[in-house]
């Protein structure tokens, strides 16, 4: 009999290929700071706060926030009442004056394309087209049906760890219908639905992935208890009739205010005592790892308007937007899911 991999998780943990595909950007993020903007030479003489690393090397706060959580999770830096210092380490080897200084080392892959894209980045906030070879951004790349097809389909691959490492972490059995907002290709609401026999599920997508979504979930025999709804997250009111709504990869994508105005949207469309699982990398509170997650905020950061939020960061915006804070657990591949409760 094949396995379900819906609900049967598997036995080897792929941990190191994942960091591999999640860590690509951050070479070109430590290239930059090394060999564009010597920032080790100078921070070492000048602690600053971060804007102030912002207004001396003319670059934006979000691009700027993901560097140093990188530099800080390498033990390049640490972060002491707001002020970013250099460690030992950072003094060493990444210093001009260091006699083990690494600066040259680094300076040879300056004019790598995507080093330079990279820059680009940090210096304007705006997303490099995707992976420095798409003529698109991301979220505009998404219209295309091709682009879309291709994308979803990395989505979908990832979701068949992720999707069911979620739903067995997540106590459902008193829970009816599970909305997942930007849910892809439906795979997270088919592993939620799989795996609690109580639940129906509902993507809500936007064209071309609604269609794509519709045919994935056919494609494994869900379609009887997962709908797709067809919408726009952020300019259409969100269905009621359910008690659970997920976001899964998804307010990684979006700068803070448009991750404020999808927690309101979520809080208006559940009832009172509704769960939001929110499942992502997210880094802790004092944003000093894990190291994996902080080199994947630098992939996010390059090609969406988004990062790897920290806990903290997600608690605070949770508790403004009116939710209760109900816990973190640990999914896959660095991956967790938080729960909070709207009251
Ligand atoms: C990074 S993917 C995550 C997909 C899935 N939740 C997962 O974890 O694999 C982000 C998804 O957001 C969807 N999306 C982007 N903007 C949207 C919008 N305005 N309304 C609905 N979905 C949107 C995209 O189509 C894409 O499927």
């Amino acid at each position: 009999m094949p396995i379900n991999a819906l609900i049967n998780e598997p036995v080897s943990d792929p941990i190191s290929l994942y960091r591999y595909r999640d860590g690509l950007a951050a070479v070109d993020l430590l290239a930059v700071a090394v060999a564009h903007l010597d920032l080790f030479t100078w921070l070492a003489d000048n602690p600053s706060t971060l804007a102030a690393i912002c207004q001396k090397f003319e670059i934006h706060p979000r691009p700027a926030d993901v560097m140093m959580s990188l530099t800080t999770a390498n033990g390049l830096t640490t972060l002491t009442g707001g002020v970013f210092l250099v460690t030992l380490r950072g003094r060493e080897h990444l210093s001009s004056g260091s006699p083990w200084d690494m600066g040259p080392y680094f300076a040879s892959m300056k004019d790598r394309p995507s080093t330079l894209a990279m820059l680009e980045v940090l210096r304007t906030n705006r997303p490099a087209n995707f992976g420095s070879f798409d003529p698109q951004a991301w979220a505009q790349a998404m219209e295309r049906p091709e682009f879309a097809k291709a994308f979803t389909a990395a989505m979908d691959c990832r979701g068949v760890l992720l999707g069911p490492a979620i739903a067995r972490r997540v106590d459902l059995a008193e829970r009816n219908a599970v909305l997942d907002i930007a849910g892809g290709s439906g795979i997270y609401a088919c592993a939620m639905v799989a795996n609690h026999a109580n639940l129906r599920g509902a993507v809500l997508e936007r064209a071309p992935v609604d269609r794509i979504a519709r045919d994935s979930i056919a494609a494994k025999g869900y379609s009887d208890r997962v709908d797709v709804i067809t919408g726009d997250m952020f300019a259409d009111t969100w269905p009621t009739g359910f008690d659970v709504h997920l976001m899964s990869n998804v307010l990684h994508d979006w700068d803070e205010p448009k991750v404020r105005e999808l927690l309101k949207k979520s809080y208006d469309a559940l009832p009172v005592g509704g769960v939001l699982l929110l499942h992502h990398a997210y880094l802790n509170v004092e944003k000093t790892g894990p190291l994996h997650v902080a080199e994947f905020s630098a992939l996010l950061m390059q090609i969406t308007e988004g990062k790897c939020y920290s806990l903290g960061e997600m608690r605070s915006y949770l508790v403004d937007a009116g939710f209760q804070w109900g816990g973190v657990k640990s999914t896959a591949v660095s991956r967790s899911v938080i729960i909070a409760i709207k009251e």
